[in-house]
C-alpha cells in the first residue's frame, strides 16, 4: 500500500540569533526547543542519507543551522533557564533529597559525576561532603571536563561514582538507544547503593506516544535501579527522580538477561497529539 504523506510538524520559527537573543523565558525556551529539533533531525538524516540529494541538502541545511545557533548559545540559554531568578537549578532538589537521607553526614566525600554541567560550581556549597566532577560535551569553563559521557571508559569508571546526575541530559541525546546506553552506563559506573538523579521535561513522560511513568520505572528496574523519589506537578514543566543502584543477588549477571521487547522497540502507548520521546535498550 502506498504510504500517505505525513503532515510535518511546523518547526519553531522566529528563533532569536545568538547576537540578538533576549533573555525572556519564551525566547530561551524557543532556542532550546529548536536546538533539540535540529539535533534529532540531524541524527535521522545521518542514518538515511546515502545517495539522496534532497536529504543530503536537508542535512547540510540542518547542520548549518545547528552551527549558526551554536551549542554555546544553546548552553547559554539553558544556563539562563537555570538561574535562581527562574527557580534555580535542579541540583537544589538533589541536594535536598540527599540531605533528607542524611548523606551529608558521611565520613568520606561522595564522588559526584555531574553530566551536562553548564556551571562549574553547582555543588560548591556542599564541598564538605560532595566532591563534584562537572562534565559536558562542550565545556564552558576550565573546571568543567570536556567529555562525552557515552565515550567514557567502561572499566576505568566501573563502580567509581557514588552519585551521577543526568539533569536535562537524556532529552538532549538525539537517539533513543543512546539514551538507554546512558542509563545502562550510569548503572555500571555507580557503586553498589549509589544514586542516580534524573531530571526530564515533564512531557517526555506525561505526553509521549512511546513512554510513560510506568514504562520508565520498569525500564529503570530492569537496569537495576530502585526508585526512591519522584517529583512533578500536573501543571509543572519538569519531572525529577532519585534512583538507587541495587544489584539483585538472585540475578547473577544483568548483562546476560534477555531484554524484553517493550524496552527494545517503540510501542505506541497513547494515541493523539503526542511527542515521540522514547528510551530504548
Ligand atoms: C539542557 S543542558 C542541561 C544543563 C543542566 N544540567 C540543567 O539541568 O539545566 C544539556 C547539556 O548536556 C550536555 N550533554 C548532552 N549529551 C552529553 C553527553 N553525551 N556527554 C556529556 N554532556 C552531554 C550538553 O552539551 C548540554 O550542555
Amino acid at each position: 500500500m502506498p504510504k500517505t504523506a505525513r503532515k510535518r510538524k511546523t518547526p519553531i520559527t522566529n528563533i532569536p540569533s545568538a547576537s540578538t537573543s533576549s533573555c525572556k523565558p519564551e525566547s530561551t525556551r524557543a532556542v532550546i526547543r529548536r536546538f533539540h529539533v535540529l539535533l534529532k533531525r540531524q541524527a535521522q538524516l545521518k542514518k538515511l542519507v546515502v545517495h539522496d540529494l534532497a536529504q543530503r541538502t536537508e542535512l547540510a541545511n540542518v547542520e548549518g543551522e545547528i552551527e549558526e545557533l551554536g551549542l554555546e548559545n544553546y548552553q547559554k540559554m539553558s544556563a539562563i533557564g537555570q538561574r535562581s531568578d527562574r527557580g534555580g537549578g535542579s541540583e537544589k532538589i538533589l541536594i535536598r533529597w540527599l540531605k533528607d537521607k542524611e548523606m551529608h553526614k558521611t565520613e568520606r566525600k561522595l564522588k559526584l559525576l555531574e553530566v551536562g554541567a553548564l556551571k562549574p560550581d553547582n555543588y560548591d556549597d556542599c564541598s564538605t561532603w560532595i566532591e563534584a566532577t562537572p562534565m559536558d560535551l562542550n565545556s564552558r569553563h576550565p573546571s568543567i571536563l570536556e567529555q562525552d559521557f557515552l565515550l567514557l571508559d567502561e572499566e576505568m569508571n566501573r563502580e567509581k561514582w557514588d552519585l551521577i546526575s543526568l539533569s536535562l541530559v537524556l532529552n538532549f541525546v538525539p537517539e533513543p538507544p543512546d539514551r538507554g546506553r546512558m542509563l545502562r552506563l550510569s548503572n555500571i559506573f555507580l557503586v553498589e547503593d549509589g544514586h542516580l538523579f534524573v531530571a526530564l521535561p515533564l512531557p517526555c513522560l506525561a505526553n509521549s506516544r512511546y513512554l510513560d511513568f510506568d514504562l520508565f520505572t520498569s525500564l529503570m528496574t530492569f537496569l537495576g535501579f530502585t526508585e526512591l523519589q519522584r517529583r512533578w506537578r500536573k501543571d509543572g514543566k519538569m519531572v525529577y527522580y532519585l534512583f538507587q543502584k541495587k544489584t539483585d543477588v538472585k540475578t547473577p549477571s544483568r548483562e546476560r538477561l534477555v531484554v524484553p521487547e517493550r524496552f527494545t522497540k517503540k510501542i505506541t502507548l497513547r494515541q493523539g497529539n503526542r511527542n515521540n520521546f522514547s528510551i530504548l535498550l
